[in-house]
């Protein structure tokens, strides 16, 4: 198969979609690989890297997509990339399709087959394309949470762990998963106060049996957290619906129970955030403040730390690509039911349920797609 891993376009996004090492696995399977110049430059994986492990190096990105059978990407396509898509051509990548309608119609317009990391499913319930990218994000989210809130960037000038004779900050996190999980284990290296809330009580559970009393667990209730709000610093937003919105767990109204200068670190801002005031931000100009609550809420965080990110992505990508680039797309989801929950759109149907109910449009069951001839 024909594979091209274009250079990212989005804004300060320097991850790769594949590293020297893949390219060197696809190659030995018989692929060709083309990767765009200076794809990696950014993250000191160089061109000659890529060419050493037998990548073909292509200057051009409309060249490459339109030679390509499969793109493999990390960000969800902008709009001059959806464009180059075409009937038959496959996409895997991070997609977010539900709060996003303009991409939603461009990948149905393309035709192309278009297989989302974060739908993608494993034996335990979890999301492993999501995962790598997850913990990333969830130890950054305390990073940056920890330096808005000093006073030159609009915080309230609390140190996260305080000192002798001065209390911690005190951090919640509403979602209990991998962003979650990560976020709170790197507030409480730091010496902060954490209390963490989900909807699951198993996972309450486990986490309770792993960090014992260090880590305040909590029902996650509208109540429950319109009553810590009053003494929060920060608030790390990581809940996760697969594949649909995130629900708002913290209405404009409520910002007001916030001490001024208090931060809202939106990490579920992929999904449409769970803030209600939150809207997605870059990396060139991560916060915004309503009502003397700082947000950060960039939507592609681990771009932040590319070089770790991509590693970490590509150690989790690469035995996909390599089924769907052995196989086929079609052979490569029949086999594996987890790595077929990743289908979210092919020859223009919407076969990903919760994001055809997002955009109130007609969904097409995986099923029916995967027997089609
Ligand atoms: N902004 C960025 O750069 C990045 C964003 N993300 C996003 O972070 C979000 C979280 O991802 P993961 O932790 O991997 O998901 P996950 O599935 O591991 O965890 C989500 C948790 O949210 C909980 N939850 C669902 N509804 C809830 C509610 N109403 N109240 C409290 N908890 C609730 C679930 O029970 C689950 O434990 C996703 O939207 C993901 O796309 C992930 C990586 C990077
Ligand atoms: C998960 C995601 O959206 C990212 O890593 O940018
Ligand atoms: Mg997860």
């Amino acid at each position: 198969m024909d594979i091209g891993v274009p250079t990212e376009i989005k804004n300060h996004e320097y991850r790769v979609g594949m590293t020297p090492g893949g390219v060197k696995e696809l190659v030995r399977d018989g692929h060709r690989v083309m990767v765009q110049s200076g794809a990696g430059a950014a993250i000191g994986l160089l061109d000659e890297h890529y060419a050493d492990a037998g990548a073909e190096l292509v200057t051009d990105a409309a060249e490459l997509f339109s030679r390509a059978e499969m793109i493999v990407k990390v960000k969800e396509p902008q709009a001059e990339e959806y464009r180059r898509l075409g009937s038959g051509q496959v996409l895997f990548t991070y997609l977010h399709l539900a709060p996003d309608l303009p991409q939603t119609r461009g990948l149905l317009k393309s035709g192309c087959t278009a297989i989302a990391y974060e739908t993608v499913t494993d034996r335990q319930g979890g999301l492993p394309l999501l995962a790598p990218m997850s913990e990333v994000a969830g130890r950054m989210a305390v990073q940056a949470g920890a330096h808005c809130l000093e006073k030159a960037q609009g915080g309230r000038g609390v140190l996260l762990g305080g000192v002798p004779g001065v209390a911690p900050a005190r951090v919640l996190v509403l979602g209990g998963g991998v962003v979650g999980i990560h976020a709170a284990r790197m507030a409480l290296g730091l010496g902060a106060d954490v209390t963490l809330f989900d909807k699951s009580l198993p996972r309450l559970k486990e986490l309770d049996n792993l960090y014992g009393p260090g880590l305040k667990t909590l029902y996650s209730t509208t109540d429950a957290i319109e009553a810590e709000l009053p003494r929060a610093d920060l608030v790390v937003g990581a809940v996760l619906i697969p594949g649909a919105a995130a629900p708002k767990l913290v209405t404009r109204d409520m910002l007001k129970l916030l001490p001024k200068g208090a931060v809202l670190v939106d990490v579920a801002i992929d999904q449409g955030g769970c803030f209600e005031t939150s809207r997605a931000t870059t990396h060139r100009q991560p916060t915004f403040e309503v009502d003397g609550i700082v947000h950060y809420c960039v939507a592609n965080m681990p771009g932040g730390v590319a070089r770790t990110s991509t590693f970490a992505l590509t150690n989790a990508t690469l035995p996909f690509i390599q089924a769907l680039a052995n196989k086929g797309w079609r052979r490569a989801l029949q086999d594996d039911e987890h790595l077929a929950r990743g289908l979210n759109v092919h020859a223009g149907k919407l076969c990903y349920q919760a994001v055809a109910e997002a955009h109130d449009l007609p969904y097409t069951p995986l099923e029916d797609v995967l027997a089609g001839a």
